[in-house]
């Protein structure tokens, strides 16, 4: 969908508090997770995303009817699959789609699932997936540009992700929650995502060992039942305002937040001089009458820096003065808010992942986000300048955050952008 582009006037400082919503990468597999059982789900903590809005077609597609009960609360029910196949209109759109192949091949015994979309900076590759896939037993083929996988018994026995793989660990932990035999899987990612739908698979019934840890184990059960649970909070979210409090000079509370999935981020922005002041689930940020400090950043998988914060981190230090050497080994291409940074008067050189950041005072500029975080390193940078900084492709920021317009200017900042009409989406 195209929308108007938003319209940044930067130079002021910002203040106050902030509610962050909930994740957007924990909610989608969950909201997937939900067609394994027959019986009703109640899900809090949904952001109203455009991402949310896709995987329920994709949902509604395979048989999910749902409901919101609330402003951020769904209730899904999945009484029979009535179609295994999950087609390119949809899938394309995003990459967390592509587990609906794991869930379907649990719960249908097959599946028929386009090849994923998503933030599309470079490569995104699902080997793992399809590897883990046939090491449990699956037959898995590509035709077309569709993956087609097949069980005859249950998924069981064991796989070694080759690396740390936040989706393929989703996908083979969906494909092998039902059923007799017991599937290992080693090497698995430990990210706050990851931990999050074994908590809510295993509230629904399933027997998974190991959350947060690199073994899991995960039991066949013959069915799960229903149940309800509330989302954890995004912390790339917070992150994305962290970095925008200390790009601006300001001092901002975050509200819903956990400390502890931040413990990267905020060491990091500690480190340029930024005060972080963590209180239960809230943490302040502030970054007032600061000189702050070039530094150096390597993303990581969890625990480590996120590669989701990575462009708003390179906004940022490109206001910095020094030099700051930022470097994304996750998603090596994940660049494209560098060009958009460069009319802004960013002194950045790209060397394979790498970029150095000659930090200097950016002016305003038109510009285009050409993916989710690339628009949130855009707004960063936008909200520094002493001018009105026009970015366009604002559906990228509609995927990850939450009328983000309206909550920007609740902390003082003059962003105007009509309302993308999400809320009507039901
Ligand atoms: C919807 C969602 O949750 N998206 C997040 C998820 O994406 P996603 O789950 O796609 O990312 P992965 O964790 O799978 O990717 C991590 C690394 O593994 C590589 N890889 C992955 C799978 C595979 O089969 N083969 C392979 O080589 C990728 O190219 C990348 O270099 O985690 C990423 C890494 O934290 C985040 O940037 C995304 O925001
Ligand atoms: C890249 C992201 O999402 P996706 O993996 O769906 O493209 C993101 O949330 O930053």
């Amino acid at each position: 969908m195209q929308l108007t582009p938003l319209h940044v006037q930067g130079g002021r400082e910002l203040s106050g508090e902030i509610a962050i919503q909930h994740s957007k990468n924990a909610a989608l597999p969950i909201i997937v997770a939900s067609m394994l059982s027959p019986e009703p789900i109640t899900l809090h903590g949904i952001p109203r995303l455009s991402d949310v809005y896709t995987i329920l077609e994709v949902m509604h597609h395979v048989g999910t009817q749902h409901t919101w009960t609330g402003p951020n609360s769904l209730t899904l029910v999945t009484p029979r699959i009535v179609n295994t196949e999950a087609p390119y209109a949809l899938v394309n759109k995003m990459r967390a789609s592509f587990i609906v192949l794991g869930a379907l091949l649990a719960r249908a015994g097959e599946a028929t699932v386009s090849m994923p979309g998503g933030c599309a900076w470079g490569p995104r590759p699902v080997d793992q997936h399809v590897k883990a896939f046939r090491a449990l037993g699956a037959e898995v083929s590509e035709e077309n540009g569709n993956f087609h996988a097949r069980r005859q018994g249950s998924l069981h026995g064991k796989f070694i992700f080759e690396l740390l793989t936040v989706g393929g660990t989703h996908n083979a932990i969906l494909a092998s929650v039902l059923g007799e035999g017991t599937v290992t899987l080693e090497n698995a990612s430990i990210d706050t995502d990851v931990v999050d739908l074994i908590e809510f698979l295993n509230t629904l019934g399933a027997r998974i060992e190991g959350a947060g840890t690199n073994t899991l184990v995960i039991h066949g059960v013959p069915a799960l039942h229903g149940g309800e649970y509330t989302v954890i909070p995004d912390r790339i979210e917070a992150g994305t305002f962290m970095m925008l409090a200390a790009a601006t000079g300001s001092r901002l509370t975050l509200r819903n937040v956990r400390p502890d999935h931040l413990t990267a981020v905020s060491a990091k922005l500690r480190e340029m001089g930024v005060t972080i002041e963590e209180n239960g689930s809230s943490i302040t940020a502030d970054a007032r009458d600061r000189d702050l400090k070039a530094v150096n950043v390597t993303t990581q998988s969890y625990p480590g820096f996120p590669t989701d914060l990575q462009p708003q981190m390179s906004a940022l230090l490109a206001t910095v003065p020094g030099t700051s050497v930022v470097q994304d080994p996750v998603y090596p291409d994940r660049l494209t808010h560098v060009a958009e940074l460069h009319r802004m008067g960013a002194n950045i050189t790209v060397s394979g992942y790498t970029q150095v950041i000659q930090g200097t005072r950016l002016h305003s500029a038109p510009v285009k986000a050409a993916d989710l975080r690339a628009g949130a390193a855009l707004f960063i940078a936008g909200l520094t300048t002493g001018g009105e900084t026009v970015i366009d492709g604002v559906q990228y920021l509609n995927r990850g955050y939450e009328r983000l317009a309206e909550r920007l200017r609740g902390l003082g900042a003059n962003v105007m952008q009509p309302e993308p009409a999400l809320a009507a989406m039901d």
